[in-house]
This record gives C-alpha cells, sequence and structure tokens, in this order.
C-alpha cells in the first residue's frame, strides 16, 4: 500500500522533472531496472533523459561486469562506481538535457533531476555526495515548499549552482509485482525489503546457497568453519557458537519446569545477514 502511494506522490514531481536518475544496487547487476516495469514511470521516460547510476560497486563481485550497463544507448547513460562519477553526473544531466529535444531551456534555467530507486539502494548517499562535491558547506538547502510537492516524502534539494540544479528524493519503490522469489530474496538480500518479512532463516539459506554456487567461500574463513557446507543449519549452529549467540528457553519436563540454554539460530541468521551487508564475507554480486 505504501508503495502505491508512494508511487502516486511521485507522479506529480515526474511531471516537473527534466531527467531521471535511476539508483541501481550493483551486486543485482540483471535485474531490470524499476523504470522498465512501472508504466508510469516508462511513460515519463520516453521523453526525459535517464541516467543509471550503479552504486554499492565496492560491495559487488568485481570480476562480474554489470550487466545493466549493456543498456546503454537508447537514451540511458550508464555511470559507476558513485566515489568515481559522482563528479560526472552534474555535467552529464546537463548535457543530457540541454541537448533533449522536447525543451527550450531558456526558459527555464533550472534543472530539476528526480533520483528513483528501490528502497535502501543509496539514493540518499548519492544526493549527499552531489550536495558535498557542488556545494560549499552550509549553503542553503533549497526544499521544496511548493504545491504538489508533498514536504515529508518528496524534497527538492538543490545539489549545484551553476546550472542551477535540484534533485528530487523519492521515497524508495518497489514494483507491483515481483518477476521471480529469487528477485525477491536478491533485493530482500540488498536491504530493499524489510528481513522480517521474508524471514531472516530462509533468506541466509539463500545467501549460503548463491555463496556456495558462486565459489564465494569468504564465510567458511570468516567464521572459521572447517569446509564449506551447505548446510545452513550447521553453518548457523557455528555462527551461534562463536558469536555466543544463546537463549533460555523454558522446557516443561514432569518434574517442573526448567530453563535451558539454547543456540539462537535467528539471530545467527541475521548475524550472517548484517556481515554479508557490510562485505565481510567478500564482494558478491548476487546474479
Ligand atoms: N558499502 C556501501 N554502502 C552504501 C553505498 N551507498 C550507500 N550505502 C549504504 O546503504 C544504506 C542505504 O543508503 P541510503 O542512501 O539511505 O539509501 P536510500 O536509497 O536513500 O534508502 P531509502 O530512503 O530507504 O529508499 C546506508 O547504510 C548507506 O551507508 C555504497 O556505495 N557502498
Amino acid at each position: 500500500g505504501h508503495m502505491a502511494k508512494g508511487l502516486r506522490q511521485m507522479r506529480g514531481s515526474l511531471r516537473r522533472a527534466d531527467c531521471l536518475v535511476e539508483v541501481h544496487d550493483a551486486r543485482i547487476s540483471s535485474h531490470i531496472p524499476l523504470s522498465g516495469r512501472n508504466p508510469m514511470l516508462q511513460e515519463a521516460l520516453g521523453i526525459r533523459p535517464h541516467v543509471l547510476v550503479l552504486n554499492k560497486m565496492d560491495l559487488a563481485d568485481p570480476r562480474q561486469q554489470p550487466v545493466s550497463t549493456r543498456g546503454a544507448g537508447a537514451g540511458r547513460a550508464p555511470v559507476g562506481p558513485l566515489q568515481d562519477s559522482a563528479r560526472s553526473i552534474v555535467p552529464l544531466v546537463a548535457k543530457l538535457i540541454s541537448s533533449s529535444p522536447r525543451y527550450d531551456r531558456a526558459e527555464n534555467a533550472e534543472y530539476n533531476i528526480m533520483v528513483i530507486g528501490v528502497p535502501n539502494v543509496g539514493k540518499s548517499s548519492l544526493i549527499n555526495s552531489l550536495r558535498r562535491l557542488h556545494l560549499r558547506k552550509g549553503k542553503a538547502t533549497a526544499v521544496g515548499g511548493e504545491p504538489g510537492v508533498t514536504k515529508a516524502v518528496l524534497t527538492r534539494i538543490q545539489v549545484c549552482e551553476t546550472p542551477l540544479m535540484y534533485l528530487v528524493d523519492t521515497p524508495g519503490v518497489l514494483p507491483p509485482k515481483l518477476g521471480d522469489v529469487e528477485t525477491g530474496m536478491k533485493l530482500a538480500l540488498c536491504g530493499a525489503i524489510r528481513d522480517h518479512l521474508v524471514g531472516e532463516d530462509i533468506m541466509a539459506d539463500y545467501l549460503l546457497y548463491t555463496l556456495n554456487r558462486q565459489q564465494q567461500f569468504g564465510y567458511v574463513q570468516h567464521y572459521g568453519l572447517p569446509e564449506a557446507s551447505d548446510d545452513i543449519g550447521h553453518v548457523l549452529k557455528h555462527v551461534a557458537l562463536i558469536l555466543g549467540k544463546t537463549q533460555k528457553v523454558k522446557v516443561l519436563t514432569g518434574t517442573g519446569n526448567v530453563n535451558v540454554t539454547m543456540l539462537n539460530y535467528s539471530a545467527a541468521a541475521y548475524e550472517f545477514l548484517r556481515a554479508f551487508r557490510a562485505g565481510r564475507l567478500g564482494r558478491v554480486t548476487l546474479d
């Protein structure tokens, strides 16, 4: 429901946007761009320049060339990784907009850029790094106070003075329908879907399956396992043991209740996911 609301609220700003910057997680390289799945965004895309930013490259496997960049051409300009390319975004966007035939830039000196992406992909981080790059510290933050821009949800942030450029941050939205279960799992592992909605245990299992399939054995070393394993129970038991993840459980017996200390598998699963997200299990591309 709140995703649909987010999309509805974006519609107004979309009309004013001169360019779309779509932020992607480089670890889900074959993930179809959000804009390619959403009719509303697609409609807007048809007439507006579109920049694809691959973020979190430091977490992705450097040996894997992101597939998304192959979509270059057709009005799409791939950019990435963030730390190297943030500098090129403003000039690139300015060039794309000025060469866009639909707009008479002489009439309007402002550039409005809408930043979209699934939750947690790094939209705010991108905006902040652009601000740091292009504005001196302490400069005014122009926040959208005009009709149609909901302050709490869609804020207009000045990121550059010449050319005068504003970014509109948007709430992270997911496409209404995910292609398949694996796409959902990958998005969840990257933090785009709340863990408890999917289940930490099943996500940990999927992560282990992916790591083994790709022969990414960083976890074996990280947790001091004797060898690789495809048994999530076995791995989580080890993680729980070395991290001291235990819980007291009340057990009813014939002679009364006793408290038993047991390994906390859910806490171990959560730690396993956290280690992956922080890059401690190695640089992994999920596709
Ligand atoms: N390792 C790594 N972490 C990043 C990178 N960019 C962002 N992050 C982290 O990813 C998390 C989410 O970043 P945000 O910028 O808040 O993402 P967002 O897309 O604005 O999130 P929502 O507002 O929830 O949609 C934060 O913990 C960031 O520190 C990156 O390039 N590398």
